[in-house]
C-alpha cells in the first residue's frame, strides 16, 4: 500500500468564529499540517457557514498553510472558482451536486487548484473509476454532512478499505481524506483501514491543549503504520 505522510487537517467549523484568524493561527502552530474549510449553503445541506471572503480574510491574516475547501453546496462551479480566486489550496465537491462532475474537476484544476470528490455514507465510489486521473484527492464523509460533533460511521472503515483499492490501482499521488467525528481513539483505526488525511473538528477545538491532542493523533497514526 503506497501511503502519503499523514496530514491532520483541522476543521475550522469547530473554531472560535468571533476569532477565525487567531484561532487558525493558534492550531496551526500548534502541529496542524491543513486548515480545512467546511463550506454550507442551506441547500445541500442544513447548516450556513462561510463563504470565499472569509478564505481571503484567512489569507489576508497571514495564513500560508494549505487551505483544504469542502463544499457542500450546489451548484458547485461559481463557488468553486471564487474560492480559487480567494486562495484555496484544494478544493472539493460531491458529485451529486453538480451536472458534470468531469468539468467542475477541471475547471477547479484550470483555475490552479487541487481538486477532489467527496462521498457521503451512503453515497457510492463508482463515479471515482471515471474521473481518476483528474482527482488529487477523495475525501470520505463519516458522518451526513452538515454539522460538527457527530459520531463516526463505522461503515466508512470498510467504504476507506475501498478507496484504498481504487486509489493504490490507479498508481496515482491521490490522498484519501475522512471526515466525521475523527477523535484520538478511533484515528488508528481510520490510518490502519487506509486514511492518510485526518479532518478533525470538534475533537481538537473543544480541547484547550491543541497541541497536545495533535500529537496524540500523530502518535495512534503512527502506531498504527509502523
Ligand atoms: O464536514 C463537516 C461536517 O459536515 C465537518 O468537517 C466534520 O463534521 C468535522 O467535525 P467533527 O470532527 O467535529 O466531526
Amino acid at each position: 500500500m503506497s501511503r502519503q505522510t499523514p496530514v491532520i487537517a483541522p476543521s475550522i467549523l469547530s473554531a472560535d468564529f468571533a476569532r477565525l484568524g487567531e484561532d487558525t493561527a493558534r492550531v496551526l502552530a500548534a502541529g496542524a499540517d491543513w486548515v480545512h474549510f467546511d463550506v454550507m449553503d442551506n441547500h445541500y445541506v442544513p447548516n450556513l457557514t462561510m463563504g470565499p471572503m472569509f478564505c481571503e480574510g484567512l489569507r489576508k491574516y497571514g495564513i500560508t498553510a494549505p487551505i483544504d475547501v469542502h463544499l457542500m453546496v450546489e451548484p458547485v462551479d461559481a463557488l468553486a472558482q471564487g474560492f480559487a480566486k480567494a486562495g484555496a489550496t484544494s478544493i472539493t465537491f460531491h458529485p451529486d451536486a453538480t451536472r458534470h462532475v468531469d468539468r467542475s474537476l477541471q475547471a477547479i484544476r484550470d483555475a490552479g487548484c487541487k481538486a477532489g470528490l467527496v462521498f457521503n455514507p451512503a453515497t457510492p465510489l463508482d463515479v471515482l473509476r471515471y474521473v481518476m486521473d483528474k482527482v488529487d484527492l477523495v475525501l470520505l464523509m463519516s458522518v451526513n454532512p452538515g454539522f460538527g460533533g457527530q459520531s463516526f460511521l463505522p461503515s466508512a472503515l470498510t467504504k476507506l478499505r475501498e478507496a484504498r483499492a481504487l486509489i493504490d490501482a490507479s498508481g496515482r499521488d491521490i490522498r484519501l481524506e475522512i471526515d466525521g467525528g475523527v477523535k484520538v481513539d478511533n484515528i488508528g483505526e481510520i490510518a490502519a483501514a487506509g486514511a492518510d488525511t485526518f479532518v478533525a473538528g470538534s475533537a481538537i477545538f473543544n480541547t484547550p491543549d491543541y497541541a497536545a491532542t495533535i500529537a496524540a493523533m500523530r502518535q495512534q497514526i503512527d502506531a498504527r503504520l509502523r
